[in-house]
């Protein structure tokens, strides 16, 4: 896989993301015209309304969307490009999404809730290494798998535990873990810390941090919650009904805001809000 000439991690060059016309459906525009980057070692945060596109966006630039899978209606790119680690994605050929998402960090929306009922903690942790390579040295992926779940400060007693044991905040740490076994450059997590307890959000922070002292990591965080991208984010950017309406620093963009989602937002900040999930884009444009 050819590597970005420009050195960003993500470049969305005018992307315009439509989930296509099923049954009675109509086509559904979920993102259009979006231009950002992602600098090497960048955290971006990423809030919107409910709708505005996060976790389509989310799917898609972490190849999930790709994947061959029956009955769901998928996104796809109708328009611009979305070039992540130097893999442009409209068009990617089949033959590549594998080695794609080895490469990209991908914590979907809920991922708590989804990890497999049937497999223990280590199991799940090991799943992408073994996908990549079912030959790995059973030796090196013990260490591993223990280096991961230390990594979300779980305590190795909790390897042989099964997804039902473990409290939802426990659950998002393995997955979390799952998500980063792998070494990826580049993270794409969906409301990681979302109705789960502080000792997620402290873990992502302290992980986050941890990995870009050790190498050039970026990633892209939604999250409605302020004090996470306060901690973590190095520029926010604001997604209202499908478009980008304001990206910065949060200071920047909340200092003197001219959108209407984005002074709404503001406001919500000004009362003391520091999760802002709730707040409806009711806003004129
Ligand atoms: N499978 C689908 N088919 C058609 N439209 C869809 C599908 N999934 C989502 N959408 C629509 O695409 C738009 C963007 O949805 P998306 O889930 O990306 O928003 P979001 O910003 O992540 O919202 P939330 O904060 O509620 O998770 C919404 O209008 C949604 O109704």
């Amino acid at each position: 896989m050819e590597r970005a000439a420009h050195g960003y991690p993500m470049v969305l060059s005018d992307l315009s993301l439509e989930y296509p016309p099923h049954g009675p459906s109509p086509a559904h525009v979920a993102l259009h015209g979006l231009t950002l980057t992602i600098a090497p070692g960048e955290v971006l945060g990423v809030l919107g309304s409910a709708g505005s596109g996060k976790s389509t966006l989310a799917k898609v630039l972490s190849g999930d969307a790709f994947e061959p899978r029956g009955g769901e209606v998928r996104p796809v790119i109708t328009g611009g490009e979305a070039t992540v680690l130097g893999q442009a994605l409209r068009r990617m050929p089949k033959r590549r999404l594998a080695e794609y998402r080895f490469r990209v960090g991908y914590l979907p929306q809920g991922a708590s809730s989804m990890l497999p009922a049937d497999r223990s903690v280590a199991e799940i942790i090991a799943a992408p290494i073994l996908e990549r390579d079912h030959r790995y040295n059973r030796r090196a992926l013990t260490t591993r798998v223990a280096t991961m779940l230390d990594g979300v400060r779980l305590p190795l007693s909790m390897l042989e535990r099964y997804p039902y044991e473990l409290s939802a905040g426990q659950r998002q740490r393995v997955a979390l873990a799952q998500a980063l076994v792998l070494g990826p450059s580049v993270l794409i997590a969906d409301e990681p810390t979302a109705g789960i307890d502080l000792s997620v959000r402290d873990v992502v922070a302290q992980l986050i941090g941890e990995l870009r002292e050790q190498h050039a990591f970026s990633a892209m965080l939604i999250s409605h919650d302020l004090p996470v991208l306060r901690s973590i984010a190095d520029r926010i950017a604001v997604l209202d009904r499908g478009e980008l309406a304001a990206i910065g620093t949060i200071d920047d963009v909340f200092h003197d805001p001219h959108h209407p989602y984005v002074k709404a937002l503001a406001g919500a900040l000004d009362d003391g809000h520091a999760v802002i999930d709730d707040l409806a884009s009711d806003t004129p444009s």
